[in-house]
């Protein structure tokens, strides 16, 4: 379905220094800047799957999404979606994708709701009938029906977001471009745009690549993540086998019977201790959980043991050290 090979992408920025005489300068002689976005992006997707492109700022998420949406022109490489290469052939290509930008809107902002969808309608060819029945599905899905003869610029971050997914929907694209689209949203609208997502992707078979900050999303959401840093792919693999590969920790929690002596275990260190509760983070490439809750018993007495598996935020931020030292 998406076929991305070697895409290369550099901005060339005028350098700008401060007061009146460099701008002057800047009049007659003008110095760049080049900044490498992309250099040497290459992945497959297959149809319907949901994939969780992540990576820290700055990292070339957004411009890899521009590019598979035909904004952006790349210096080099191939990018082929549904057999198209988006830049070229823009109409045919848009008609068969959606996109969300949680930090813009394709809204517009000061006409209801409905009367943005209808002008999508028109854009896209949508026939009336279908149009009908698929706006009648998305306002009933996103609960909509409050909101849709509010101008934009009422609703709340959260109403406007379901209204953005909407949009980008009316058209049935059989792929959905999401960068960011639970950016400043509270639990209960994050909960229902993933699950939104989820209805999608599940009943219309509809491809999902999802950019975000909030590893939550990725966990809620995604079966595959890449990984992209300093404008590469670092890691292409699902999350399952990420958490084997690199979660090389667990978090042991006790609660015990009053002690105050500091508690010192080889292969583990004391994250916290109080009078009756201590957290250790355990290496298992040094020392076994059994191990570990064996010497607790030999110095306390235990009255209660959690162990979990290390966040995914500390295997993302561990895995990006790892491939970027
Ligand atoms: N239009 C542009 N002109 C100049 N530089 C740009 C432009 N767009 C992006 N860049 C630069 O390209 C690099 C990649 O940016 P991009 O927006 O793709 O990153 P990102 O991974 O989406 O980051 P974030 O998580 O912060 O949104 C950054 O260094 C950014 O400053």
């Amino acid at each position: 379905m998406i076929i991305v090979k070697g895409l290369c992408k550099t901005f060339r920025v005028p350098k700008r220094a401060a007061g009146f005489t460099a701008a002057v300068k800047a009049l007659f002689k003008r110095e760049y800047t080049e900044i490498e976005a992309l250099s040497n992006v290459s992945f497959h997707i297959g149809e319907s799957e949901i994939v969780g492109y992540i990576g820290p700022n700055g990292a070339g998420k957004s411009t890899t999404i521009k590019v598979m949406s035909g904004i952006l022109v790349p210096d080099k490489g191939t990018c082929h979606i549904m057999g198209r290469i988006p830049w070229q052939e823009r109409i045919a290509h848009v008609s068969h994708i959606g996109v969300v930008f949680g930090q813009r809107s394709q809204l517009w902002w000061d006409v209801p709701v409905i009367d943005s969808f209808e002008l999508l309608r028109d854009i896209y060819r949508v026939p009336q009938e279908k149009y009908r029945r698929r706006v009648a599905m998305l306002v009933d899905t996103l609960d909509l029906g409050c909101i849709i003869n509010n101008p934009v610029r009422q609703l709340s971050l959260g109403q406007r977001m379901r209204c953005e997914l909407a949009a980008a929907l009316l058209h049935s694209p059989k792929i959905l471009f999401l960068d960011e689209p639970t950016i400043g949203l509270d639990t209960i609208s994050k909960f229902a745009v993933r699950n939104f997502i989820k209805k999608i992707n599940q009943e219309e078979k509809v491809t999902v690549i999802l950019t975000t900050h909030d590893l939550s999303d990725i966990e809620a959401l995604a079966d595959r993540i890449l990984l992209v840093g300093k404008g590469s792919i670092l890691y292409d693999g699902s999350l399952n086998d990420l958490k084997s590969r690199f979660g090389a920790t667990k978090t042991v929690t006790i609660d015990f019977c009053k002690n105050t002596a500091p508690l010192a275990l080889k292969g583990a260190k004391l994250l916290n201790q109080t009078a009756d509760k201590a957290s250790l983070l355990v290496d298992l490439h040094t020392v076994t959980i059994s191990e570990v809750l064996a010497a607790l018993a030999g110095q306390l007495e235990l009255l209660d043991v959690t162990v979990e598996n290390p966040p995914i935020e500390e295997i993302i931020v561990q895995l990006y050290r790892e491939f970027t030292i």
